[in-house]
């Protein structure tokens, strides 16, 4: 007997996903079938899981490795949180939160989630309630400041060539977008035309 392949790395991995049972199945003299083991219990079980996911009694399985927020990972591990990274990363999901936090990873490629249709999707939403995004940071920083009047702060990271830049220009082109609310002024333009000369670098000792 052998487990399926799928079996044996979901084992290997953080769980979830499929459950696989063996059972013995006999024929009879007659012709019939007989199931032997629990499998009567186990479709109970199994029923009974769906019903109360379904009434909100136990928490929907997310599909293994996709997990929006990494504070979220059943198992936090190194592996389990590279593993998660990886798997969004090859869907095209390249932000991933840490509770209020965003990793992104660069995709050297052009994506397209930064039309005015996402602009527009993610003002005014707490953090959490969308997809991982840029936009989501700088509409909460937007908001923030307009509520508490208090000045915001975003600290952007990253060793060289990490899109540190980009995702600056994805903040500023948002946060824009928010406070003109359509109206081109071309501020967004003088704004990002300073950030070269913003970008002072400290020069080796
Ligand atoms: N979100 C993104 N989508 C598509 N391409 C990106 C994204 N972020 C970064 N890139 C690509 O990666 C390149 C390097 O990014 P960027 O210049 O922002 O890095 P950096 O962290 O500012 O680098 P340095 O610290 O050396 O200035 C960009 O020219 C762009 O091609």
């Amino acid at each position: 007997m052998l487990w399926p392949r799928g079996a044996l790395e979901q084992r290997s991995g953080s769980g979830g996903g499929e459950d696989y049972r063996f059972l013995l199945r006999q024929k009879n003299l007659d012709g019939s079938i007989h199931y032997g083991g629990s499998l009567q219990m186990w479709l109970r079980v199994t029923e009974e899981r769906r019903r109360m996911t379904e009434r909100g009694l136990l928490p929907q399985e997310e599909v293994r490795g996709d997990h929006a927020d990494l504070c979220c990972l059943p198992e936090l591990t190194e592996h389990s949180l590279l593993d998660n990274l990886r798997s969004r990363f090859r869907q095209e999901r390249i932000y991933t939160y840490v509770g209020s936090i965003l990793i992104v990873i660069n995709p050297f490629q052009f994506l397209p989630i930064y039309n005015p249709k996402y602009v527009k999707m993610y003002d005014n939403h707490a953090l959490g309630d969308l997809e991982p995004h840029i936009y989501a940071v700088a509409d909460v920083a937007y908001h923030a400041m307009l509520q508490r009047r208090r000045n915001q702060c975003i600290v952007i990271s990253g060793e060289s060539g990490s899109g540190k830049t980009q995702s600056t220009n994805f903040l500023i082109h948002h946060l824009t977008a928010l406070s003109q609310k359509g109206f081109a002024s071309g501020v967004e333009q003088i704004i990002l035309g300073a950030g070269p000369v913003l970008e002072v670098r400290t020069p080796m000792q």
